[in-house]
Parts: C-alpha cells; structure tokens; sequence
C-alpha cells in the first residue's frame, strides 16, 4: 500500500527508438509475454497493452511501436499525435540501448518527452551486454544530460536485472485510481488479436530472411464452442514463392508456427484454442489500404 493508503492505478507507455528492447522490457515487467519480440526492428506494429497487478496498485503498459523521426511531409502532425498520446499517459518510460552509441534517435524522443512535460523513467537497457561495468558511467551521464528524468535506471529486460527496483519507482508516480481491469488480466486484447501476432512471432523467428517482412496475419473468424475457441486465420505473403516456403515439405513449417502459437497463447491466457491456419498469396498487400485498416495497421 502507498502512503496515503490509497489504490494507485494509471497508464505508462513505453517509448524509445526501434529495437532497443522496449516489447521485451514490457513483459517482463507484466510478468507475462503479452508484446511479440524479434532481433528484427519494426517488429511491433501497432500498440499492445499489458497489466501488471501488485499489491495496492494496477499499472497499464503501453508499448508502442518504435518512434522514428518521419522523413516525409506528414511530419509535424504525426509529431503531434506521439506528443498527444505521451500527455495522456500517467508515466512514461523511456527505453535507451545501453550497448549502442545514445544518438539522434534518442535525441528526438528526449525532445517529444519534454514537450508532452509528462513524469519519465529512463531505463538503460541491455546492461548484460556491456562487456565491462566502467562503460556504463558514460553512458548513464549522457542519458541524465538528454533530459529531466524522475530517475535514470541500468537494467536488463533479459535478465530481469534491476527491473523490478524500476517497477517499485514507476508505481511511486503513478496518481491514485481504480483498478481498470480485473485482477489476473494480463493484456486487454482479444485472444485472436494476441494470436494473430503470436503467428507472426513465430514466423519471424522460423523462416528465412525475406520473407517475414512480406507476412501479414489475419483473423478471419473467431467461434466459440463451449470451452473452446475455434480461431480460423490467414496468413498473407506476397508472392507463390514465399507461399510455398510458408508451407514448407508437407505443410510441416506452417504447422509448426501455428503448434507454437496455439500452445503459447493457451498457456498465458489458460484458455482452449482450435486453429485452422491456411497461407494465401495476396500480392503488394503492404500497398493496399483497404487491406491495412482491416488488419488495423
Ligand atoms: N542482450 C539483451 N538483449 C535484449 C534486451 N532487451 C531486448 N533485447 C533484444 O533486443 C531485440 C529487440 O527487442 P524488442 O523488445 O523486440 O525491441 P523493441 O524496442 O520492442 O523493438 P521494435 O518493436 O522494433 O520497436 C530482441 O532481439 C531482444 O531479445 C536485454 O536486456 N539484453
């Protein structure tokens, strides 16, 4: 319990450039794999909340795709909406790659945190990967200077190492409030949507090379039969060739990514799925808008 005694609850988005481990710091500070991860950058698409439950307090992590400064003439409004939607957070959390030189990247999103003025944390991330602990002090001073940060943490999403001295410093600011989701809820999506992204988890993680970029998951329908959901989903590539690599001898690839999937989302969710996963060849998907808005991307 807080001070005061009162339930604390708010919502804290996690921000920082791509690949810099923002999805993998979010489970772990769920305690649950709610956000794919992958050595790939641009792996999260669209925003994925998960809930941490603790005693006398809820916090809401919100991971959000990795911020780029965007090179095109929609600029300064697609600016604003990221300023907008750091304002309407509680905390903020500022992720940095502890194992990379801090750069313009970085420099950019100290600068959008310091326009929305809301209270961040900034997590030096990937400490487990310095070779030597004397690297750290330049790079936590360099950190410090890009901004007013409540506290400036060294931490391993990895190893899990200092992340919950993090966790204990994030509840301390967040405001007082309700608990907005059930006790034991890890995310709010819905199982297809956490399922879908599962799939292309997997897919990212088992194919070749050129061909996850191409790979687009949809949900098709979404039945429930007493204790058991029947998910019947697609996976979109863009060519015949990427179809049959999808597939893979005897179906035995696309077999494995949906075993995988089906299995991961039945153990953090404890529910019961039936997947009937098929490959479709949809060509330039990525161009089609149409095609992107029913995915939600
Ligand atoms: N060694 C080490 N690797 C990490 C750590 N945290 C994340 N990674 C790795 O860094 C890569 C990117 O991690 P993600 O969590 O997908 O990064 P992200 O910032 O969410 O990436 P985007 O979705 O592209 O914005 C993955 O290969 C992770 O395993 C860490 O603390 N230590």
């Amino acid at each position: 319990m807080t001070a005061g005694g009162g339930f604390k609850s708010g919502f804290i988005s996690v921000v920082g450039r791509p690949n810099v481990g923002k999805s993998t710091l979010m489970n772990r500070l769920v305690g649950a794999k709610v956000a794919i991860t992958s050595p790939k950058p641009q792996t999260t698409r669209t925003t994925i909340r998960g809930v941490r439950n603790g005693p006398g307090y809820q916090a809401v992590f919100v991971d959000t795709p990795g911020s780029q400064k965007p090179r095109d003439a929609l600029r300064r409004r697609m600016q604003e909406r990221v300023v907008e939607s750091m304002k309407e957070s509680d905390v903020l959390l500022f992720v940095l790659d502890a194992s990379q030189p801090i750069g313009k990247g970085d420099t950019y999103i100290a600068q959008l945190i310091s326009r929305a003025g809301t209270p961040t944390v900034a997590a030096v991330n990937k400490v487990d990967l310095l070779r030597d602990r004397s690297q750290l002090l330049p790079v936590l001073e360099r950190v410090a200077e890009l901004g007013e940060w409540e506290d400036v943490f060294p931490v391993s999403a990895v190893s899990g190492e200092n992340t919950e001295t993090m966790l204990d410093r994030l509840v301390s600011l967040l405001p007082e409030g309700p608990r907005y989701f059930p006790e034991g809820t890890v995310t709010d999506f819905p199982e297809a949507f956490i399922l879908a992204e599962y799939i292309r988890e997997k897919a990212l993680n088992i194919l070749r090379e050129e061909v996850p970029h191409a790979i687009a998951v949809e949900v098709e329908e979404v039945e429930r039969k007493g204790e058991v959901t029947v998910i019947y989903a697609i996976i979109h590539v863009e060519r015949p060739t990427q179809r049959m690599i999808v597939l893979g001898k005897d179906g035995r690839t696309i077999k494995t990514i949906g075993t995988q999937a089906r299995k991961e989302v039945e153990r953090l969710l404890g529910t019961r799925i039936y997947l009937n996963l098929t490959v479709k060849v949809t060509p330039r998907w990525r161009r089609d808008e149409k095609f992107l808005e029913r995915l939600g991307l």
